[in-house]
């Protein structure tokens, strides 16, 4: 008799969660890895994570430790949940303790401060595998209502295809449809990028402004997303697809966004310091809008949209200065 695949998913916050309670669903057995003892005894007690998703019961065949070598234990998968920026040092503390041959699946939706490294580069070299057992889990994918078991696709991106078919399988519900695509290079790039866009789009809406400038932003902001991915050896179709538009959609639309109500807020007038005090949570493209138009200058790309967003959030210049600047740049063709 087979046993079940089993799933070690590293961070009990909301998306960590729930994609465990997806991989649950889907037959696999997991574990949570998450710091605080009080919320893995709360999850194994209650089956809730009363400080992620609160009132979302998650199955019995997902369970939490605060022992990273039990999570590790014989997994087939290796999910990956933590912010981008301190995955570096966490994983190098978990690689020992790693399943010889496990699948290692980011979630995370950042770039690197520093290293411009994606997520996936990351895992690569701090775990010692080949991109043949790295894969990247990304697409419209707001936690919330993947905990609320809506309906909603997503891509599963491996260069190894064969790879991403067997995360397709474990991770495929009747609420959760995983496509995959062997561009991991175009669909991690959709990830991080969304995030800075995100940024912008609510920005835009804190200012009060209304949907033509949102749909410009989407739009262009896609439009630069695609230039970095062709400068990096990224299909540009992936950038029509979930990884891509999808996400940005859902971001750019969604109160449940981090990103986008990070911006929100900015734009309502409140500081750097007063956003963050207010934000509970992960935001990726506070960090990664730097390591993303660090990115853009080693490749020789212009993203105007991502530059305008490291000077509102990091160089304090006001986000009306801002647009000014950002519409009065020399006028050009849409498709160059
Ligand atoms: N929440 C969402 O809807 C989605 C999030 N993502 C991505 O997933 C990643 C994780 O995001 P969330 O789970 O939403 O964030 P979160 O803020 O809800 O949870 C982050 C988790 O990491 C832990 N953590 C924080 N600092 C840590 C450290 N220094 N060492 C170890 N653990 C630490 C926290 O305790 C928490 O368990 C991000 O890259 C995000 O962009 C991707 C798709 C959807
Ligand atoms: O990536 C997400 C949805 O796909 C979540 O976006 P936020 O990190 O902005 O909440």
């Amino acid at each position: 008799m087979t046993r079940p695949v089993k799933a070690a998913v590293y961070g009990t916050g909301s998306w960590g969660t729930a994609f465990g309670m997806v991989l649950a669903d889907a037959g696999c057995e997991v574990t949570l890895w998450g710091r605080r003892q009080e919320l893995a005894d709360a999850v194994n007690r209650t089956r809730t994570n009363p400080d992620y998703l609160p009132g979302v019961e998650l199955p019995a065949n997902l369970r939490a430790t605060t022992d990273p070598a039990e999570a590790a234990h014989e997994a087939d998968f290796t999910v990956l949940a933590v912010p981008s920026q301190t995955l570096r040092g966490n994983l190098a503390a978990w690689a020992p303790l790693l399943a010889p041959d496990t699948v290692l699946v980011s979630l995370m939706k950042g770039i690197e401060l520093g290293t411009a490294k994606r997520m996936s580069e990351v895992v690569e070299e701090v775990a010692k595998v080949p991109a043949e057992r790295v894969a990247v889990v990304t697409g419209p994918n707001l936690a919330r209502e993947i905990a609320a078991r809506q309906p909603a696709a997503s891509v599963v991106a491996c260069v190894d295809e064969a790879v991403a078919q067997r995360l397709q399988a474990a991770c495929h519900t009747p609420y959760f449809r995983p496509y995959t695509n062997t561009d991991v290079v175009g669909c991690e790039l959709g990830g991080a990028v969304k995030n800075v866009i995100g940024l912008a789009v609510g920005i835009a809406d804190g200012m009060g402004l209304g949907d033509n400038t949102k749909g410009s932003l989407i739009t262009r902001g896609l439009a630069e997303t695609t230039r970095l991915g062709l400068a990096m050896g990224a299909d540009p179709l992936t950038f029509s697809g979930l990884a891509g538009l999808g996400d940005l959609v859902a971001t750019c639309s969604s109160p449940l966004s981090r990103n986008h109500t990070f911006g929100t807020n900015l734009g309502r007038g409140m500081s750097l310091e007063e956003t963050i005090a207010v934000t509970r949570q992960t935001a990726e493209g506070v960090k990664s809008c730097e390591s993303v138009a660090d990115l853009a200058r080693r490749h020789g790309v212009d993203m105007p949209i991502t530059d305008t967003v490291v000077d509102i959030v990091h160089h304090g210049k006001p986000p009306l200065v801002a647009l000014k600047d950002l519409m009065s740049r020399s006028a050009k063709p849409e498709r160059r």
